[in-house]
């Protein structure tokens, strides 16, 4: 496709979302779910809790029988059975008796309160069951039972679709009697660096090379947002390599992300060979860094080409990549938070272009991260930023004091 011109970074990112469908839900076993995002809502199938239980480990009574009991006019009442967690019996409770019953035990039907163990004159911990048992303290009717049903009843809602599956969302459809949830999947990330300068990192340099950062810090960015990474690591700039490793990625994966090659120079290896697919534009995004920038689809599966230089690479990972993963991952929410901050010093912006500036928060001002600058080289330093300060393309100088609008990443 031909070179569009300029576009603004929120035009691109509507573009980019749009792309990014929500991939197919599955039904996803429980101990996979952590992190997914439900498709659709889940039912409670029992009560929770499913029967009346105990909310000690105590005796089973009948509270007319000990409403008055105290340390002065203790009750004795006989022992006649023995309820452990797990039971499935059902023991009467006559007048004047009671039943031995531990935490999460059934409730016998005729009882109608429970007295803990420290209330009697039994000891506490493992022993043989009493014959009798001496209460001591006044009990009313209920206490420590907890009713079927208390927390949802069966049919109930217990979560709706779209909401992430934390660990205590994952405890609630569990105690809702299901295995599985239909759920979004995990979307996979194709990562492919292209460079002739680069070297997996640890590697002695020679004159001309650096290591492939790119890739890894775009691997860890997806794995943070909820995407699995395929990391492929770094091609040399030949055209049959990166087409032939972008075609075996296509087949895998539900995203595929580059890096590099798509500005304007002689050996931009990823423009060459995607420009002429027809199903890949390649357009300035009027933003710093980040401005040239290609998306489309590869083989049917959406192709971010970010620019090579690292903070370029992060900053377009941040605006366009990660929503739209997001949103393929089923959330509907898929942008980071934004806050408003004042500058804390000085610093120049340039014309016609969204300024993503790396920056730290300092007391109640937002600083660049970096004395060094905004310099989209300088990928050490991009460690140190909480977020980007975001100034309006028509803002050349941004004054102390001056409020903007910061992306938070950290
Ligand atoms: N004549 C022009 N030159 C450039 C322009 C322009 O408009 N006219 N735009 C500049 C801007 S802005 C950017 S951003 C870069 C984007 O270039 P590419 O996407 O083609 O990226 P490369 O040239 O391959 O690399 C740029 C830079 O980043 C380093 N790099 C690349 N990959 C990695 C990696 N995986 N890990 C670490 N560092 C990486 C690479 O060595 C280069 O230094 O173009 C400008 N030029
Ligand atoms: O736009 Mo480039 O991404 O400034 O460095």
């Amino acid at each position: 496709m031909a070179t569009a011109p300029l576009r603004t970074l929120t035009e691109h990112h509507a573009i980019a979302l749009e792309l990014c469908e929500p991939l197919t839900a599955r039904l996803t076993p429980l101990a996979e779910a952590y992190g997914l995002v439900l498709a659709a809502e889940v039912l409670a199938g029992t009560d929770t809790p499913p029967f009346d239980n105990s909310a000690m480990d105590g005796f089973a009574v009948r509270h007319i029988d000990v409403e008055h009991a105290t340390p002065d006019a203790p009750v004795t009442l006989t022992v006649v059975g023995d309820v452990p967690a797990g039971s499935d019996e059902d023991p009467a409770v006559p007048a004047h008796s009671a039943v031995r019953i531990m935490t999460g035990a059934p409730v016998p039907t005729h009882a109608t309160a429970i007295v803990p163990v420290e209330h009697t004159d039994v000891p506490s911990g493992p022993g043989a069951l009493p014959e009798t048992v001496t209460v001591h303290h006044a009990t009313v009717l209920g206490a420590h039972v907890r009713r079927a049903g208390e927390d949802v009843q069966a049919g109930d809602v217990v979560l709706t679709a779209g909401t992430r599956l934390t660990a205590r969302a994952i405890a609630a459809v569990a105690s809702a009697g299901s295995a599985v949830v239909a759920a979004h999947p995990r979307p996979r990330v194709g990562i492919l660096s292209t460079g002739s300068e680069l070297v997996a990192p640890g590697t002695p340099l020679r004159r001309g090379q650096i290591p492939d950062s790119n890739s890894y810090l775009l691997a860890a960015a997806v794995e943070e947002a909820g995407g699995t990474a395929v990391r492929v690591g770094a091609v040399t700039d030949d055209v049959a390599s990166f087409a032939a490793a972008l075609t075996d990625l296509a087949a895998t994966v539900d995203m595929i992300v580059t890096t590099g090659g798509v500005s304007v120079g002689a050996f931009d290896v990823v423009r060459e060979v995607l420009e002429s697919s027809e199903t890949v534009e390649f357009v300035p995004v009027a933003m710093q860094p980040g401005k040239p920038q290609g998306l489309g689809t590869w083989q049917g599966v959406p192709i971010f080409t970010l620019p090579g230089n690292p903070v370029s690479a992060f900053v377009s990972f941040e605006a366009f990549v990660r929503p739209g993963l997001r949103r393929m991952a089923g959330h509907t929410d898929t942008e980071r938070p934004v806050l408003v901050r004042a500058a804390g010093v000085a610093w120049h912006s340039p014309a016609g272009r969204e300024q993503l500036m790396p920056v730290r928060f300092v007391d109640d001002t937002v600083v660049p991260a970096t004395g060094r600058g905004s310099g989209s080289h300088l990928v050490a330093s991009l460690a140190l930023a909480d977020g980007f300060a975001i100034v309006p393309a028509d803002v050349t100088e941004v004054a102390e004091g001056d409020e903007l609008r910061v992306m938070v990443v950290s």
